[in-house]
């Protein structure tokens, strides 16, 4: 299959990558959390038939993230989970969950479903708070990640002290994950060497595509030591979307980086599978791009949009003062506040 030469230089070429597909959790944030269980299953089973590890599936805010606050989902994810299970043999299923917006009874739940991985995320400063879920999880007998999100918004000795309480938890992998898609190059390198160096266990990376910067930093993150990676097909997630997985396969086979998917296959699931549910084509936009600029969570696009709309404003000048509030996950609600003080302050300037 590999056309032609490669290109080593840097990159060890007898790492083996374990990828784990993020369209059906990522991606249902891009879609309005709208999937039906039809779209799931043929989605499952021709990522199952590519030989994708790994495959997660949940509310894109992670279990029990259907809500007004996060945008409700059309199709109960425990169904979009137990549809997926029924049609894979090769592929894991993963679940993502919050503490907080999940709880252990959603995680008992999906694990009598037949999941083989979750993803235990929090905000990259409050590792702290993982630790009941991280432990349900090794005694689920699941794959356990620490996803430490936001992480740009550490620098990598602090990143690094926060995933080593992750492992000291039980987390099997531990996760560097770049949820603004706002960080460059050399600092994925930075913050990837400092887990790599102080942790014992493996660790990944998940990119957002706002600065183009994905494939970059997905790179970067596999130069520096990172062995378990996230992709979407077609980009499909939150803001300008993920690290593309089917160019990711593409990529990683021509530098002779083993990662056992097929990939003819996953360029077919992508274009006659996945390309025709997109809602538009995951394109960095000037409210994607600001996000990467401005630091702020991929997943707050959509919302950004609809309260610009509503108050009369530019999405970006909001995005922007999200910026400034240093806003984390789970604080949507302040996207509706800030546009409302923009809308007033609008108003109330002389003209
Ligand atoms: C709100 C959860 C978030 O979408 C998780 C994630 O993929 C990220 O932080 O990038
Ligand atoms: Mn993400």
């Amino acid at each position: 299959m590999n056309p032609g030469p490669r290109e080593e230089e840097g990159l060890k070429t007898n790492q083996r990558i374990t990828i784990t597909e993020v369209a059906l959790r990522d991606g249902s944030h891009a879609i309005n959390h709208q999937y039906t269980a039809d779209q799931v299953i043929s989605i499952a089973k021709a990522l199952d038939e590519a030989n994708v590890p790994y495959i997660e599936i949940s509310h894109g805010d992670g279990l029990a993230g259907s809500s007004l606050q996060y945008g409700l989902s059309r199709t109960n994810e425990m169904e979009l989970i137990e549809a997926a299970v029924s049609v894979c043999t090769a592929s894991k299923i993963g679940v993502l969950l919050l503490p907080g917006i999940g709880t252990i009874r959603h995680l008992n739940e999906a694990a009598k479903l037949g999941i083989g991985m979750a993803r235990i995320a929090t905000h990259v400063t409050e590792a702290d708070i993982s630790a009941q879920h991280i432990a349900r999880s090794k005694e689920l007998g699941l794959h356990t990640v620490g996803f430490l999100m936001m992480s740009h918004m550490a620098p990598p000795r602090l990143l690094a002290e926060q995933a080593k309480l992750m492992e000291s938890y039980g987390a099997d992998t531990v996760y560097v994950v770049d949820s603004a898609g706002a960080l460059l190059p050399h600092q994925v390198t930075e913050r990837i060497r400092a887990l790599t160096q102080s942790l014992s266990v493996p660790v990944g990376f998940h990119g957002h595509n706002n600065l183009s910067l994905a494939m970059g930093n997905t790179l970067a993150a596999i130069e520096a030591g990172a062995t378990w990676i996230d992709g979407s097909v077609r980009c499909l997630g939150a803001g300008a979307g993920n690290t593309q997985t089917e160019v990711l396969v593409a990529v990683l086979d021509r530098l002779g980086i083993e990662t056992g998917i097929d990939v003819y296959k996953i360029m077919d699931l992508a274009e006659e599978i996945v390309a025709p549910i997109l809602l538009k084509p995951q394109e960095i936009t000037r409210g994607s791009l600001i996000l990467g600029y401005a630091g702020v969570y991929s997943s707050f696009l959509l919302h950004a949009e609809r309260a610009a709309e509503k108050f009369g404003l530019d999405a970006r000048d909001i995005l922007l003062e999200i910026g400034r509030h240093k806003a984390v996950g789970g604080q949507e609600d302040m996207i509706m506040s800030v546009a409302a003080e923009l809308a007033k302050g609008k108003r109330e300037a002389p003209v």
